[in-house]
């Protein structure tokens, strides 16, 4: 088995220098990041990079040497067409690998020319990234069940599979969309202890968070609800691939017509930009004595702010993530006081809402994270 050089940071990094390492090209997408039972993280990273990165290097399994230049260039002589630069900035500046299916990017393979290359073309590619499925992604769509766009090119269905600590999850990339960029979030939760708690997912997908709730965290029942129904069927196939099904009630449909309440001891709410609209269903579902802790995912832009303290301070870069933390927590200030008037409106009881912890996921943009407030939600 050949060895696979990797980064090995503590969980909290993992997720900026996957990110970097990502806008570098030398992240590895043929493996998963694993967790190592000291709390740590291993970012496999290509051979390539290993001259710039050369410590904290840890070693675990194989990949395979990427080839897709010289094949494609082997491919475009052999049928006349010269190997410009105009070419080679035509090809996938980065594809995410899911095992066998590579799904690329929609701005790579547009000239005139491939199509020349006639059926040939994509099982070339497809050996060049060492692939034997491909798929060509145009966008996440927008129809609320955040499906991707996707075009087969090769290959005869879109079913991948992902092992992530210790976890099985299996989609139609297609269909389904796979956060892989929550990686942090997923470990994080995986470390929450739930024994003997219920849990209600309110935006399931595939099991991103439900499948850890009840693998890792010892929770007695998750509930988690799900409207795509492709999605649906990728999370009941995932419940019983990880043998907890017995431990998961699935609510299929839209997560505001969900009948129960007084339930949970903890509503998980990831649904970016906003998950807003879930707040008044995620308050019904807490217990009425007891009540519990909310997970509460956003898109916070502060802009604003970060214009308003870069006249004042010389430096621009502190002041901006200070504008950032000063933006994050004013949206979680607002957020506890809108939760807490919500529930005494459902309960009429005063209840006082504790904003725990601030989690930032990743970056979209300057100045747009994706945050996650733990709010602490108990009766007066
Ligand atoms: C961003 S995905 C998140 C899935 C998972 N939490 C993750 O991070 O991978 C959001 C999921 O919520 C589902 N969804 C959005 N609004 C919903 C609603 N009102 N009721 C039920 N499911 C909903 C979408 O179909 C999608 O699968």
């Amino acid at each position: 088995m050949e060895e696979v050089p990797c980064l090995r940071v503590s969980q909290c990094r993992a997720q900026k220098l996957r990110e970097n390492l990502q806008s570098q090209d030398f992240l590895d997408r043929s493996l998963c990041i694993m967790k190592e039972p000291t709390g740590t993280v291993l970012v496999p990273i290509l051979h390539s990079c290993l001259l710039q990165n050369d410590s904290n290097l840890a070693f675990h399994h194989r990949r395979r040497g990427d080839k897709l230049e010289d094949v494609l260039q082997e491919l475009l002589e052999s049928h006349g067409e010269s190997w410009t630069k105009e070419v080679k900035d035509d090809l996938p500046r980065s594809f995410q690998r899911h095992g066998d299916l590579v799904l690329l990017g929609q701005n790579c393979f547009s000239l005139p020319l491939w199509k020349k290359m006639g059926n040939i073309l994509w099982p070339t590619v497809a050996k060049g990234l060492g692939a034997k499925r491909l798929a060509r992604m145009s966008r996440i769509s927008s129809d609320g069940f955040r499906s991707p766009q996707v075009t087969v090119l090769l290959g005869e269905h879109n079913w991948v599979k992902h092992v992530d600590n210790g976890i099985t999850y299996e989609f139609d990339v297609s269909k389904c969309m796979f956060s892989a960029g929550n990686i942090t979030e997923k470990l994080r939760v995986s470390g929450f202890d739930c024994r003997g708690e219920t849990v209600f997912d309110l935006y399931a997908g595939i099991g991103y968070f439900t499948l850890p709730y009840l693998v890792h965290t010892g929770a007695a029942h998750v509930h988690a609800s799900e409207w795509n129904p492709h999605a649906v069927e990728a999370l009941r196939k995932n419940l019983v691939t990880n043998r907890v099904h017995d431990r998961c009630t699935v609510h299929q449909g839209d997560n505001r017509q969900v009948q129960l309440c007084d339930i949970a001891d903890r509503v998980n709410l990831g649904l970016i930009p906003s998950s807003e609209d879930g707040w008044p269903v995620a308050c019904r579902l807490l217990k009425k004595t007891t009540g519990g802790l909310l997970h509460i995912h956003q898109n916070v832009t502060s802009a604003n702010v970060v214009a308003s303290h870069a006249v004042d301070d010389a430096d621009n870069s502190v002041s901006g993530k200070r504008a950032d933390r000063e933006a994050w927590q004013a949206w979680a200030d607002a957020a506890a006081n809108r939760i807490a008037c919500l529930l005494k409106k459902l309960t009429a009881t005063t209840w006082t809402t504790n904003i725990q912890h601030i989690e930032h996921v990743k970056s979209y943009a300057p100045h747009v994270h994706h945050v996650v407030l733990d709010l602490e939600c108990r009766p007066a």
